[in-house]
């Protein structure tokens, strides 16, 4: 099954507190965002990368050095959020409403082709699939440092990307967010709201979004153990 993917680039890594985008944070002495798009631009079922950037970001993401073909790869610039970044990829596409786009943060690198292939399918039987993994930590609600309520987390799973949607509700899930000025943290929360039933799979606890300091070293623990791995 081919797909297109958007990957929002154009962050600024305020939480990463590096005083430049982190997805240029060296993690096995190459670039976070190398190692991301590696893997789409290996993936023969994956047709297009649609990097969003900032637009003065571009040269740098020109002179990254990746593996596989990067004639994939056409630039957006990005927007003010993240749901404006993906929403300029988005209407770059000139495709067929059933067309499978997904979008993956450019912040998580450590996606693998079997997980794609997994919410790829999905969103092909289903038209919205998404990953994630179950919560393991007890979630309680909190106002004012006092606990509210803890919540049930038998049902409570921790979302992640790719987010692999068929174009045409990608589409009228954004349209939905613009009429209704409404900014979601996911594409899913989107197509939620236009009342689209999204399904999941489940991913790995190793595709993590690095965001604050620590991440950086879970990162290159990640990176160890996989490159341990395919030794094996
Ligand atoms: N206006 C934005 C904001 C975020 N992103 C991208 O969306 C992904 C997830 O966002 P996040 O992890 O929040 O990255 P930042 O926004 O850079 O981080 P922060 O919120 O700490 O500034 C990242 O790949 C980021 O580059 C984007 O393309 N455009
Ligand atoms: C899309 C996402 O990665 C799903 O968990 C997350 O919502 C992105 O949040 P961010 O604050 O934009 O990094």
């Amino acid at each position: 099954m081919n797909y297109r993917v958007i990957i929002p680039a154009a962050g600024q890594g305020k939480r990463m507190g590096l005083g430049y985008n982190k997805l240029f944070l060296p993690l096995g002495g190459r670039a976070l965002i190398a190692h991301t798009l590696d893997v789409f631009l290996q993936d023969s079922s994956c047709e297009t990368v649609i990097l969003s950037t900032n637009e003065e970001e571009r040269e740098l993401f020109l002179s990254l050095s990746l593996k596989g073909d990067r004639s994939k790869i056409t630039f957006v610039n990005g927007g003010v959020e993240r749901q404006h970044s993906v929403a300029n990829g988005l209407s770059s596409i000139d495709a067929k409403e059933d067309t499978l786009v997904l979008v993956h943060d450019g912040a998580r690198p450590f996606i693998t082709r079997e997980v794609i292939a997994k919410v790829v399918q999905k969103a092909n039987d289903n038209g919205a699939a998404i990953v994630g993994v179950p919560v393991k930590d007890t979630i309680k609600r909190i106002q004012s440092s006092v606990v509210q309520e803890t919540i049930d987390r038998s049902s409570l799973w921790q979302i992640q990307t790719p987010q692999a949607f068929r174009l045409s509700i990608l589409h009228e899930a954004h349209q939905w967010a613009r009429v209704n000025n409404y900014l979601g943290t996911d594409e899913a929360s989107l197509v939620e709201k236009i009342s689209y039933p999204v399904s999941i799979v489940e991913g790995s606890y190793d595709n993590i979004k690095l965001t604050t300091k620590e991440d950086i070293y879970f990162g290159e623990a990640i990176l160890q153990a996989k490159s341990q791995e395919e030794k094996q």
